[in-house]
């Protein structure tokens, strides 16, 4: 059994997959973290941001594992544990350039597909490339404003810089964030996260939940 949550930046994806997975037991995925990982790899070893063969051979050689651990995931370089360092304002700026990158998303898909079902996998493309034939998909939406004051919970930094990056991020993944067309959209902006994940188990088909 495969969920697909996607949507757009901060729209809830891994808070609602953990929920949810929890509630069914499985483990959650969140393909994100994958491109992150690519990214502080990149700008760690001083590399274009947008070339692709030079990223590819580093990420070869420097092979990334994705732990999807119930509790939430985490992303090793061999012993070294990358996971806190792939939310900084330097990542989400570089993110979107290195996620453009063809063979980026095909070592990452690769990956994905790799992992036993069943299990809850959230990001971008969840839904239209990496898992078409998912039991069910979810699209996450909610306003610029409300995704930007529930970052602010977490980040010391103002409400409108946030929104600003978010809106900017949003442009830059339109490409490969399109919801499928038989994923239901839920728009966030008005409900709690428990609400959101009850949404999610609420829409599930019998014989998934
Ligand atoms: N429905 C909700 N109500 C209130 N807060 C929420 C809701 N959904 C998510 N949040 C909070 O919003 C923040 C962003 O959520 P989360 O990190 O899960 O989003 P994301 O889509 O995975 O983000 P990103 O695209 O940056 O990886 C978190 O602090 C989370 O607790
Ligand atoms: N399936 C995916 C997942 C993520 N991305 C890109 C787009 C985002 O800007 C970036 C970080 O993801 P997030 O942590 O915000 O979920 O990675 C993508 O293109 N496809």
């Amino acid at each position: 059994m495969i969920v697909t949550i996607d949507g757009v930046a901060a729209s809830g994806k891994s808070s609602v997959a953990s929920g949810v997975a929890r509630a069914l037991g499985v483990p959650f995925v969140s393909s994100g973290l994958l491109y992150r990982a690519a990214t502080l790899l990149a700008l760690e070893a001083g590399l274009s941001l947008e070339g692709a063969p030079a990223l590819l051979a580093h990420l070869e050689a420097n092979p990334l594992r994705l732990e999807p651990l119930a509790g939430g995931n985490r992303v090793w370089l061999g012993g070294r544990d990358l996971t806190d360092d792939l939310h900084s304002s330097r990542v989400d700026a570089g993110v979107s350039a290195v996620a453009r990158l063809p063979p980026v998303r095909e070592w990452v898909n690769a990956q994905l597909r790799l992992l036993p079902d069943p299990f809850v996998a959230e990001g971008r493309d969840m839904g239209t490339n990496v898992f078409p034939h998912a039991d069910a998909k979810f699209y996450l939406t909610a306003s610029p404003r409300v995704r930007a004051e529930r970052r602010a919970r977490e980040r010391l930094e103002d409400v409108p810089a946030i929104e600003a990056a978010l809106v900017e991020r949003d442009r830059r993944d339109a490409g490969q964030s399109a919801p499928a067309p038989d994923a239901r959209i839920i728009d966030t902006s008005a409900l709690s996260l428990e609400g959101v994940i009850g949404a999610v188990l609420a829409g599930l088909p019998a014989r998934t939940a």
